[in-house]
């Protein structure tokens, strides 16, 4: 029964898998907003809801420290997520936000913070349908609240409430698999220091292989190769738009992101988001773009370090450059700003680089998943133009 919730909600079935008589698109229709469940959902006695305002910096500190010490962690609960505050009020206040969707649980007499889930606005094309979605994140439950239950009525209330908004898909990700993937990645690491990443366990040193010529082998240039490699401005939105939409618009489903959002999702913030741009040194021409976001991963028990400090890449379009040549770069910058590792997922193009690019597979999987909007067959990772923070 362990998906006794998953078969009570409009998303693919295990039991439907196959039948090619159910076809694409929404499962359930839209019901008028006037008919969406008004008032929130019961919770355990002792606790109740809350609206996280992410402007206001003590209740950012309590969404950060929950975080921090109860969200994901790797197989071998060994490092565990440590999104910074920064980083969570850029991904939690894109254009068209609802505060409403970042919902907290509370300890009624302490005022804890023991539970979040939050959704963003998105448009999220699916084919040639562009689809208003809610992207569903950041669902923690405090690990001694854990097989309370809470996390179905959390889901159930983050869907009341984006119901309320008029908006009746959403998309999401997990590390488990649940009633039905769209597609499954795998993820995969590029070490930039291994020396650390060895010293932590997040690496083990390679048969055959000594300290030295582990450093070695990972050794990358002091200065990028690309000529006109640079940060992304302000003044380059409109062509970094124009690239991303060109590019993704190739993939079955991707985000359906204009200026508003690039400059939101893609604009440089330091330790958050890190954007560069190839400005060809003779027309000017913006013809290529790179983008990694800043993750760190609380080391759980190690005497020497406490902070993985580890890379994500997110959205890259090489029209000029070789993608290859362009991950280099993006590899080389987040040598110089000290990073621990990259990480990547093997979505969009993204296998034509990884294993030259000395990449090593990751031993997860994640899986993503589309609510109330059926996709006939499953996707190759390859046909995914989506990353989820
Ligand atoms: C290294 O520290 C970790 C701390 C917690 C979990 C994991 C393994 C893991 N689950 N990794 C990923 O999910 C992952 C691996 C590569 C790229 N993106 C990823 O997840 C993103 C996207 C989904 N939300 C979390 C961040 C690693």
């Amino acid at each position: 029964n362990q998906h006794r919730f998953w078969e009570t909600q409009p998303v693919g079935q295990f039991k439907d898998a196959g039948d090619t008589s159910l076809s694409e698109g929404p499962i359930e229709q839209p019901t008028l907003v006037s008919a969406v469940k008004q008032e929130p959902y019961n919770l355990p006695a002792l606790y109740e809801w809350t609206t996280c305002d992410m402007d206001d910096d003590h209740t950012c500190t309590d969404v950060f420290t929950l975080l921090s010490n109860n969200y994901v962690e790797d197989d071998e609960n060994m490092f565990r997520f440590n999104y910074s505050k920064e980083f969570l009020q850029w991904a939690l206040r894109p254009p068209g936000y609802f505060k409403a969707w970042h919902i907290g649980v509370r300890v009624k007499a302490s005022k804890k913070l023991v539970a979040f889930i939050t959704g963003v606005p998105a448009r999220i094309r699916v084919r040639d349908e562009v689809v208003r979605m809610a992207e569903v994140n950041f669902l923690c439950v405090h690990k001694k609240l854990r097989s309370k239950r809470l996390a179905p009525v959390m889901i159930k209330e983050v869907t009341r409430r984006v119901h309320l908004e008029n908006i009746w898909q959403a998309a999401y990700t997990a590390g488990v698999v649940l009633p039905t993937p769209i597609t499954t990645c795998r993820y995969w690491h590029r070490s930039l220091n291994p020396k650390k990443l060895i010293d932590v366990g997040f690496s083990r040193l390679g048969a055959r292989m000594t300290m030295s010529r582990t450093i070695r082998l990972y050794k990358l240039p002091e200065a990028t190769v690309i000529p006109g490699f640079r940060k992304m401005e302000l003044r380059d939105v409109p062509a970094v738009t124009r690239l991303l939409r060109g590019y993704l618009s190739q993939f079955v489903v991707a985000p359906d992101l204009d200026d508003n959002d690039v400059e939101h999702w893609l604009l440089p913030m330091e330790n958050v988001i890190d954007s560069y741009v190839v400005e060809s040194p003779e027309t000017h021409e913006v013809t290529d773009f790179c983008s990694f976001y800043t993750l760190p991963s609380s080391i759980l028990n190690n005497q020497n370090y406490s902070v993985l400090k580890a890379a994500y890449s997110y959205y890259n379009v090489a029209t000029k450059s070789s993608l290859l040549q362009l991950m280099n770069d993006a590899l080389i910058v987040a040598k110089q700003k000290d990073y621990d590792v990259f990480n990547a997922l093997d979505v969009m193009h993204n296998e034509t680089f990884l294993k030259e690019l000395k990449f090593g597979p990751g031993d997860g999987q994640l899986h993503y998943y589309l609510y109330n909007y059926r996709i006939r067959n499953a996707l190759a990772p390859s046909e995914l133009g989506l990353v989820l923070l």
